[in-house]
Order: structure tokens, then C-alpha cells, then sequence
């Protein structure tokens, strides 16, 4: 048989041994996607880190969705995020450190924290050279290799005691930003023919604007701004989420940091993940070259019902940046991405195309309501991913970066988690159980298989 053959023979049989059939999971009471019956996420750990809220439960049974509320270690994030405004100060650092401790630090520690971070941002030479020689792969890979690397540097990277892991967060959150702007200016170079830069990141200089130094150079105070409020947002999620989960389940087995955080990328690049920030750039283009009349609710319409029925665009079924598996009236990021995607559009001139996406965001919305009709009850909202790539555009950031920075700032809340996981009391490996719906068959010695 040739070789080439087998590996469609095999994937054919997948067809049939890989098929479970839907009715399967309710006669043996599966929590599909760890979902119960209501659309609830099932229980399973206790956090004091980040608090997502989308419903509350009524008294006598049942759940009411509840505009979206999103807390950090208690506080409210619209409330630090406001505050942040008025202040015209940068806050990602401080959220690290609230996140990483339970408390807002004082201005002695900010500083002294921000010291650290700077201090750890440069990388190990060898690590440079070896995303130079990456050229041109998708950047979360290279993130995610990068990371596995810095093991190999580390002088106690098994230690899983309270300062080691400590250490190694505060050493990922300063690195990651440079890990990114290295890896896409190589990218730039090896695909573009650009001039390459290695800058060193400089002192004195927060995250985001020592991250737009290293990626370009020049930038403006209002796209530090706006990048240090997108990082703010998108440092921490709850427990549940399927990258924080998976830095939990994998930090349970007491693995080491740099492999719980390289699962952790792995999971955060999906497209139904922090990958969707990508896939609503990519589909807002789509949209904007197949939809004639900008204006016209018909035609969006229609065109997003061909999306649903899965007939145009990637023909996944999928209407990117449109729901969430907790927030069902409105994810809280979302609103103030948009009001920060509003202002920016005005200062860009690129009201027109704000316009438009405002209007895909409410069409988006009611036609997959009327899709789904009272079938299965289920309300969407837009999510974060929804605005946070035409804010990345509108400050002149590439593509193949964005899902890249919602990982540098969510380094923040894996870490935090892992610390977590990895000192409550009563800690357990993470073990669920699945249940076998095939039967048992006899063992056929090669010579009578036929
Ligand atoms: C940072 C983040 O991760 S935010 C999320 C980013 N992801 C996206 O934007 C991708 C598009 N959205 C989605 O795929 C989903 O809404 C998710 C994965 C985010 C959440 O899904 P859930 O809340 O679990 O929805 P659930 O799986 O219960 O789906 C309910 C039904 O609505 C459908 N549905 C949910 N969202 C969408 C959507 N955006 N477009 C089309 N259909 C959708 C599902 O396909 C499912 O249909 P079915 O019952 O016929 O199988
Ligand atoms: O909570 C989720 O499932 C996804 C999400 O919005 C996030 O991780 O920011």
C-alpha cells in the first residue's frame, strides 16, 4: 500500500470511529464543552483573581443575563480603566501587580516593580538569534517556542516554591513583548524585504511604549495610550476561560511554568479564542469588499444569513467577535473598546468604516437571533475581539501581531492563575472522567484480520 494512500485510508476511518452521537451526552448526563443544561459553564474551582459576570442565578431556579461586569481581584475594571483615563497614567504594570498580588501597589512599589520589569525585558542573546532563524512562522509558534526556551536559561526552572514562580511570572510578562516585537520585525524582513531592527528596550519607558519602540520606533503618546488600555483589558479573564483553564489543568500535574504558559499559547491562538481578534479583521474586509451599500440592514443582513447557513465567507458557520460563553447582553470590554475605537476613527478619518462596523455589530447580532429563532434561547453580544483589531489597525499595528498581544497581556492573568492552582490547600490533579460508549471486542491475531 503506498504511503500516501494510508493516510487517507486512516483518515477515512475517522469518519465512522470518531462519531459520538449528540443524543449520547444527554442520556449519559455529559456536560458537553463543560456546559450545563442553561448554557452556565460547570463548576470547577474556586478563584480570588478575576470575576466574570454575565448572569445572576434567581431564587427559584433558572438564570438572568445581566449586562456584562468584569472585576480584578474585586475591582471593577470599567472603574481602574476610567481611572486610568483621568489620570492620563499607563496601568498595565499596575494590573500586573494587582493581579499577581491581590492589591493595588502603593508608589513606592509600582516603582520598584516597573525597575523589575524593565530589567527583565531584554532577552538571552541565543533566544534572539533563534527567533532570527524562525523567520516568517506564525508568531504565536515562535511565542510559544521562545517561551519553552527560556527553560533551558533558567537556573531553577522545576521550583514551583511561592518566590521561584513569582520570579518566573514577573520574567514572562517583561519578555513577551519583546519576544513579539523581535519575532514580527524579523517576520517583516524575511517577508517584506524590510530593514531588520533589534532595538534594545529602553529604561524609563512603560510596556506599551517600550513595546512600540522596539516594534517601530516612533510612536505617537495616543498609541502608547491606547495600547497600554487594550493590554488593561484583556489581562484577565476568570478561571474558565480555555487558556487560563489550560495553564490550571496543566499546572495541576506540577509541571513547570515555561510549559504550562507554552499550553497556555497554544490554546489562546484558536480562532474561537483570543485567535478571533484576527478573524474579525479578516472578516470585516471580506464584508467590506462583498457588501455594495454600507448602509443598507438588507443587504448586511442577507449577507449574514448566507454566513450562518455557512454558504460564503469561510464557510465555518461563524459570525467572529459575536458571543461568549458568559456575557449574553454585553461584554464590558467590548463597550469601552468601542467607545476607544469611536474617538480614534474620528481622529483617523475613518469614521465611515466605524459606522459600518457599528452597524455589523447590531445586524450581526438580531440576524442571529432570528437565525436560531427560539430553538435553543441563546443571546449574543459583541466580545472583546469584536473592536480590539480596528483599534490595533487604527494604530498601525500589523495583523499577525494582534492575537500576539492579547497574549502578552494575558500573560498576566496565566501566571496569576498558575500561582493559584499551584497554592490552595486542598490543590488536586485536575482529572475529569469520560465516559466509553463502545463496546468491548475480541482481540483478532494480524494473519485472520481481513
Ligand atoms: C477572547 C475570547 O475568547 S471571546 C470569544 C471569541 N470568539 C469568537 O468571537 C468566535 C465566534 N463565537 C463563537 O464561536 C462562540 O460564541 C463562542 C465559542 C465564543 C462561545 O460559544 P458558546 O457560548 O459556548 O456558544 P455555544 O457553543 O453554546 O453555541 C450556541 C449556539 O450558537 C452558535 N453560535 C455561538 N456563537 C456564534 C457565532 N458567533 N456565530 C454563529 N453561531 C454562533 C453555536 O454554533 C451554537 O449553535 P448550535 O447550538 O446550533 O450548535
Ligand atoms: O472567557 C472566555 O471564555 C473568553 C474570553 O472572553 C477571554 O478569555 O477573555
Amino acid at each position: 500500500m503506498k504511503k500516501e494512500y494510508i493516510i487517507y485510508k486512516l483518515s477515512e476511518t475517522i469518519k465512522s470511529s470518531c462519531k459520538i452521537e449528540n443524543e449520547l451526552f444527554t442520556q449519559f448526563n455529559v456536560k458537553r464543552g463543560l456546559r450545563n443544561e442553561d448554557g452556565s459553564g460547570v463548576l470547577v474551582g474556586l478563584t480570588k483573581i478575576g470575576n466574570v459576570v454575565g448572569y445572576e442565578r434567581m431564587p427559584e431556579g433558572g438564570l438572568k443575563a445581566i449586562p456584562g461586569k468584569l472585576f480584578y481581584r474585586g475591582l471593577d475594571v470599567e472603574d481602574i480603566v476610567h481611572g486610568l483615563i483621568a489620570d492620563k497614567r499607563f496601568g498595565f504594570e499596575e494590573v500586573a501587580y494587582l493581579l499577581l498580588s491581590g492589591n493595588l501597589p502603593d508608589k513606592e512599589e509600582l516603582g520598584a516593580f516597573l525597575e523589575l520589569i524593565n530589567e527583565n525585558m531584554p532577552l538571552e542573546q541565543k533566544t534572539t538569534m533563534n527567533i532570527l532563524d524562525l523567520e516568517g512562522q506564525n508568531i504565536m509558534n515562535i511565542l510559544a517556542r521562545s517561551v519553552l526556551e527560556m527553560y533551558t536559561f533558567d537556573p531553577n526552572p522545576d521550583d514551583t516554591s511561592r518566590d521561584n514562580l513569582m520570579r518566573q511570572s514577573i520574567q514572562l510578562i517583561s519578555k513577551f513583548p519583546t519576544i513579539i516585537a523581535y519575532a514580527y520585525n524579523i517576520f517583516r524582513h524575511s517577508t517584506q524585504g524590510r530593514s531588520l531592527h533589534i532595538r534594545h528596550p529602553k529604561e524609563n519607558l512603560s510596556i506599551a511604549e517600550n513595546f512600540l519602540f522596539m516594534l517601530k520606533k516612533d510612536y505617537t503618546e495616543l498609541e502608547a495610550r491606547t495600547l497600554d488600555l487594550l493590554l488593561v483589558l484583556q489581562a484577565e479573564h476568570g478561571g474558565g476561560n480555555n487558556s487560563t483553564f489550560t495553564v490550571r489543568v496543566t499546572s495541576s500535574t506540577g509541571t513547570d511554568t515555561y510549559s504550562a504558559i507554552a499550553a497556555g499559547i497554544g490554546s489562546l491562538k484558536g480562532p474561537l479564542h483570543g485567535g478571533a481578534n484576527l478573524q474579525v479583521v479578516d472578516m470585516f474586509n471580506h464584508l467590506k469588499e462583498n457588501i455594495g451599500d454600507w448602509k443598507s440592514v438588507k443587504e448586511i443582513d442577507k449577507y449574514f444569513n448566507c454566513m450562518l447557513r455557512k454558504e460564503v465567507y469561510d464557510k465555518s458557520g461563524l459570525i467572529y467577535g459575536i458571543g461568549h460563553a458568559v456575557y449574553t447582553i454585553s461584554d464590558p470590554r467590548a463597550i469601552l473598546l468601542k467607545e476607544l475605537a469611536r474617538d480614534l476613527a474620528k481622529e483617523k478619518g475613518r469614521e465611515e468604516e466605524f459606522a459600518f462596523l457599528e452597524l455589523l455589530e447590531d445586524r450581526a447580532i438580531e440576524t442571529f437571533s432570528n437565525f436560531k429563532g427560539n430553538k435553543s434561547g441563546k443571546r449574543v453580544s459583541s466580545n472583546v475581539d469584536f473592536y480590539s483589531g480596528f483599534v490595533y489597525e487604527m494604530i498601525g499595528l500589523p495583523q499577525e501581531i494582534y492575537t500576539p498581544l492579547f497574549a502578552m497581556s494575558r500573560i498576566v492573568g496565566w501566571t496569576a492563575h498558575r500561582i493559584e492552582e499551584l497554592n490552595f490547600e486542598g490543590k488536586r490533579i485536575i482529572r475529569p472522567a469520560y465516559k466509553n460508549v463502545l463496546e468491548e471486542r475480541p482481540y483478532v491475531p494480524i494473519n485472520e484480520r481481513i
